[in-house]
């Protein structure tokens, strides 16, 4: 079942076309990556599946139902997003920042529910910031609110998980430890886009992925058939080596030291 589907979408800042005619499905469970170079769209096009921002042309499709056709209350119960930046402006604890992801399943004046604290203190379990949750937010390191605004989104229990470069403060421990976090989720039936830079990533843990290049799709499918030595030279203009040799490939650097 095809959670996410956009069709012909286009975007312009000033004129300037920064998604060009893009097209792709995403189904259910699965762990979608985007990747591309700075620049090339990858934000915007996660603004645009996010409803934050309007496509000029094209449709997308969330749960067979057009992205503007939903309520914000009702979308943010099956879309979740953690978008690139994780500055916050307030002083708000840790536990108070996860507890607005319950928001959407609130009436109004009701307070948190002892089903909305099992939720969330699984949330800060899986994320690993228990110790974290009377401490406030401007208070913890990067790669700390980012795990935070992770568990923030997963409380949403929603259907969608959207994340603009979940990892990129994050040490390698807690990077591989999110991966397989997301991996485990999209396994329980959460289905999940994620924009990243790490190749590497990006190839062990996506099922499948979409090369954008200047706003267009390059590439689309399974890792093997996007992560090869010519795609990656074509759009990011640099020589590395692909080691086919495991389970997924492995993009190796190439250095003058060589
Ligand atoms: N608010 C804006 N107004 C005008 N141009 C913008 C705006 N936001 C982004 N752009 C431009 O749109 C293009 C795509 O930006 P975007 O942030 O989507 O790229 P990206 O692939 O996510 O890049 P990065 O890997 O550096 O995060 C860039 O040329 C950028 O300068």
């Amino acid at each position: 079942m095809n959670i996410l589907e956009v069709k012909n979408l286009s975007f312009s800042y000033n004129k300037a076309k920064i998604i060009d005619d893009v097209n792709f499905k995403v189904s259910k469970g699965e762990l979608f990556g985007i990747i591309g170079p700075n620049g090339s769209g990858k934000s915007t096009l996660l603004k645009l599946l996010s409803n934050i921002i309007k496509g000029e042309d094209g449709d997308i499709f969330l749960l067979r139902k057009e992205l503007s056709q939903y309520r914000r209350k009702d979308l943010a119960r099956v879309l979740a997003v953690l978008p690139q930046s994780t500055e916050i402006g307030f002083e708000f604890s840790v536990k108070e920042i996860v507890e607005m992801g319950r928001h959407p399943y609130l009436e109004n004046w009701q307070g948190i529910s002892q089903a909305d604290k099992k939720v969330i203190d699984k949330a800060l379990k899986l994320t690993n910031t228990i110790s974290l949750a009377d401490k406030l937010i401007n208070s913890i390191s990067g790669g700390e609110r980012q795990r935070v605004l992770l568990a923030r989104a997963l409380v949403q229990e929603a259907e969608l998980l959207l994340l603009d470069e979940p990892t990129s403060a994050l040490d390698i421990n807690y990077q591989l430890e999110i991966f397989e976090l997301l991996s485990r989720l999209t396994r329980e039936g959460t289905t999940i886009v994620v924009v990243l830079h790490d190749l590497n990533l990006a190839s062990q843990y996506c099922d499948r992925l979409l090369l954008l290049n200047q706003g267009k799709v390059n590439t689309i499918g399974i890792p093997d058939e996007v992560i090869t030595l010519n795609n990656i030279k074509d759009v990011y203009g640099c020589d590395v080596e692909v080691d086919n040799s495991g389970r997924r490939p492995y993009v190796k650097l190439v250095t003058s030291n060589e």
